[in-house]
């Protein structure tokens, strides 16, 4: 993680960690729609979406225009979209139904497939928007870029479904693969690859709690390993990447 604008934003409680979130999105989309009419959004699953409270109240959920919202996942379990595993289900119930994003503008993968068709058809999806103009492209690398992925990582380090020491870590040609031995359960998803996450204009990565502190401060200030976890993998050619942590997910940082 080199390279890219590198910013650390410290909240006292989770409150004022979800009012920062919000307000920094606010801030996005203001800026990058000032330039465009469509914002794309990509979404992890875990306890992010519930950070992303208060954006569905007033003040916040009343200064976006919410009918140029595009909304994608960036890792999905491969599950019917009405399981409590679904990381669709959770986005849909604790935010998707409080805005009013237009739904054919919210990409669910599809669950009648298996996982390496269902990695495809989503592939295909964004290429398909990406050709109708509604997901940006990176100019350098062709990959798609997309405006703002909010995201979460997990104690080891993993980003998306991109786990330690997993052949996924390596992709380099897909946009969207699949993995079927993921060590957090459930096994089987699909994940965006590196060059996605890497070609983004803005990552929002939140964390909050004591769960990932180690994994937070190695990320944050670096160490001398070569042994890098996923999140320190991220290299965006021409973005920022915005680290919003609660004081217990900051409590290891000098
Ligand atoms: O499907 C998933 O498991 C998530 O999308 C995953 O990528 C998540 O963002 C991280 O694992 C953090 O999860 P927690 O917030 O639960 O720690």
């Amino acid at each position: 993680m080199a390279g890219e604008k590198k910013d650390v934003r410290i909240f006292e409680t989770d409150d004022e960690l979800a009012d920062g979130l919000a307000k920094y999105t606010v801030e996005i989309f203001r800026k990058l729609t000032q330039q465009k009419s469509n914002f794309t959004v990509v979404l992890s699953g875990g306890y992010l979406i519930q950070k992303l409270r208060k954006l569905v109240e007033p003040p916040y959920v009343d200064e976006i225009d919410w009918s140029k919202w595009h909304v994608f996942w960036v890792d999905e379990r491969v599950v019917m979209k009405d399981d409590p595993d679904s990381n669709y289900r959770l986005a849909n119930e604790g935010f998707l139904l409080k805005v009013p994003i237009p739904p054919a503008q919210i990409y669910a993968i599809n669950d009648n497939l298996d996982a390496e068709g269902a990695a495809d058809d989503y592939e295909a999806k964004v290429k398909e928007l990406v050709e109708h103009g509604v997901v940006d492209v990176s100019p350098h690398t062709k990959f798609p870029r997309f405006d703002l992925m909010l995201l979460g990582i997990g104690h080891d380090g993993h980003l998306a479904s991109l786990f330690p020491n997993h052949q996924l870590l390596q992709e380099k040609e897909k946009w969207v693969t699949f993995i079927k031995d993921s060590p957090k359960p459930p096994p089987v998803r699909i994940t965006f690859t590196f060059p996605v996450i890497n070609a983004s204009a803005y990552i929002f990565m939140v964390v909050a709690g004591t769960a990932e502190v180690d994994a937070v401060k190695k990320a944050v200030e670096g160490d001398s390993s070569n042994d890098l976890l996923p999140v320190q993998r991220v290299y965006l050619e021409d973005g920022e990447f915005v680290w919003i942590l609660d004081k217990l997910a900051a409590s290891r940082l000098n």
